[in-house]
């Protein structure tokens, strides 16, 4: 299931489009706040879909049977862009696991790249319900590969992937690659993917505008 949120006209869709804005995203502060706010929103409209229960709860004056979660959620994010996001998702689910995958664009000489992951901090994901914040679903290839590695760590009840931007190629990839149904709630989808793989129009590079500029590797 992919879910566009901006098709929706909510406020997603003026957060996205401050994202993209090269008048409003060089404020760092606003940029990572829009991203946190998509993750909060995101997380709270996957909430709908969880598993709950009735729990007896005490107030002072008698006891509510309140639904509560089944179970917390493990969220996922892969460093550094996805900081931002996942703060938000991590707002909602409070009480959340949590999983930290670094994951990096190599840069070969014949200009292409390759994805290099190297650090994957998490507890088990076993019959979990995984939860993905990827700001810019781009290529696809960085997910895919997060997504494989957390593979070794058990098998998910179900996964979400929360991006601020898809591309259209990459959401194709990646239906293709993890060969099973992809539950993807987006900003926007774009059409394009630039010979660098960047999204067209997209908004640049997201963690540089949040975290500022890095060497390349
Ligand atoms: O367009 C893109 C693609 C990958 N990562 C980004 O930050 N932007």
């Amino acid at each position: 299931m992919i879910r566009n949120l901006s098709e929706e006209h909510s406020l997603i869709s003026n957060w996205v489009s401050e994202l993209r804005d090269v008048q409003v995203q060089s404020d760092r502060l606003r940029f990572r706040r829009n991203l946190e706010r998509i993750g909060e929103v995101a997380a709270y409209e996957i909430s709908k879909e969880l598993p709950w229960v009735t729990r007896e709860v005490q107030t002072p004056l008698g006891v509510h049977g309140s639904k509560v979660l089944e179970e917390q959620p493990i969220i996922a994010t892969i460093l550094r862009a996805g900081l931002a996001m996942h703060q938000g998702v991590l707002n909602y689910f409070d009480k959340a696991d949590n999983t930290f995958v670094s994951a990096y664009r190599k840069h070969r000489e014949d200009g292409g790249f390759d994805i290099v992951l190297d650090y994957v901090s998490s507890p088990s994901i076993q019959d979990r319900i995984l939860i993905i914040s990827d700001p810019m679903l781009a290529t696809g290839t960085s997910l895919a590969k997060t997504i494989v590695a957390l593979q070794h760590l058990g098998k998910p009840a179900k996964t979400y992937i929360i991006a601020a931007i898809a591309s259209r190629q990459g959401i194709e990839y990646l239906q293709d690659a993890i060969g099973e149904e992809l539950n993807l709630w987006c900003g926007d989808i774009d059409e394009t993917l630039d010979e660098n793989g960047y999204i067209i129009p997209g908004l640049g590079d997201a963690g540089d505008l949040a975290f500022g500029e890095k060497l390349q590797h």
